[in-house]
């Protein structure tokens, strides 16, 4: 069973479409990114696993449950935005949520100040939250967020407005989770955060779930290798005298050249039987945020060609 399953999920607001026919499987022990635009439909989807709102049409389950509260306790959640009492310090704030949840008696007492060692907050524990800086709030918020020790983690916009490092440590955090085998659903928009952190992505654009897959996949599609041969030797001049097709060959340097990966085979064979040196063959990946651009120009030329009939849009 998966995480999350959709199937055609759609949500209106009134005659705004927010999120439009997404149907998408995250499976458990996966960390998914979920990439889009201010307006894209994020939160919406956020807010339909959660079951704080409920969908126009289509089928959604959360940890096999398709009421999706009934997940709620395997689900720890990390708003945007999360609002604190300032006078109650970060244990008593903990201490108090965890007897909403269940968590407590001198078993959840350690297991609270497990977490607090866990997010780096022992330290300062007892001081009102109102006193803590931005990043130490939302490393707060990640421990909030665990005190069910919960099997799906959904984390919306955990860095964002944080300073360097205090992104730096969400990011350990959450790749400690991840090792763990929890499955995350982060949203962000920090292209290399996600890169760093997730197995795998899906990028929305107005409602529209526009290009998903493995992020190794996606940064490996490009198909280019770099080859790098003797120093003495100019890699056009080289490839010029062993008759390799031009379409083949995409940039020289000095004696590196960048080539088609399937022209690849055909290059290493005129170079090595014409016994020119090889120092190296590597493939060449793209960033995601070079994915992501290329996305969502290539949506936009579609949507310039074919204009979608129902309004939906931006904030
Ligand atoms: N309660 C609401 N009523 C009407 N429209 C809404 C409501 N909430 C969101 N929308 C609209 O739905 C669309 C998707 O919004 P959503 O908040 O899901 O986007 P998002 O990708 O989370 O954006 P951001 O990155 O800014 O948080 C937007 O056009 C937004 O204006």
């Amino acid at each position: 069973m998966a995480a999350i399953e959709c199937v055609e999920l759609t949500k209106m607001y009134e005659q705004r479409t927010a999120l439009r026919d997404l149907s998408l499987t995250i499976e458990r022990g996966q960390s998914f990114g979920l990439l889009g635009e201010n307006g894209a439909g994020k939160s919406t989807f956020v807010r339909l696993l959660m079951g704080f709102i409920f969908p126009t049409s289509g089928q959604l389950q959360v940890l096999g449950k398709t009421k999706v509260a009934q997940a709620h306790t395997a689900i720890g959640y990390v708003h945007e935005r999360t609002l604190f009492e300032p006078r109650i310090s970060g244990r008593r704030y903990l201490v108090h949520l965890g007897r909403l949840a269940g968590v407590q008696g001198s078993v959840g007492l350690k297991h609270i100040d497990a977490l607090l060692e866990r997010v780096h907050l022992q330290d300062v524990a007892q001081r009102p939250v109102g006193s803590y800086s931005k990043g130490m709030q939302q490393r707060l918020a990640i421990a909030q967020a665990l005190l069910t020790d919960p099997e799906l983690l959904i984390l919306d916009e955990p860095t964002s407005g944080l300073d360097p490092r205090s992104q730096w440590e969400i990011r350990q955090l959450i790749q400690g989770l991840r090792q763990e085998g929890k499955t995350i659903l982060l949203c962000s928009h920090y292209l290399t955060e996600v890169e760093a952190l997730c197995d795998t992505i899906g990028i929305l654009r107005r409602g529209h779930m526009i290009l998903s897959g493995a992020v190794s996949d996606l940064v490996s599609s490009k198909n280019v290798v770099e080859i790098t041969i003797a120093e003495q030797l100019d890699a056009r001049e080289t490839l010029v005298r062993l008759e390799v097709p031009m379409q083949a060959i995409l940039d020289t340097h000095g004696n590196t050249c960048k080539v088609r990966g399937e022209s690849q085979a055909e290059i290493l064979e005129k170079l090595v039987l014409a016994h020119v040196p090889l120092l190296s063959l590597q493939p060449l990946n793209q960033s995601l945020e070079e994915v992501y651009v290329q996305a969502t120009e290539q949506a936009d030329a579609a949507a310039i060609a074919q204009p979608a009939p129902v309004a939906s849009g931006g904030k």
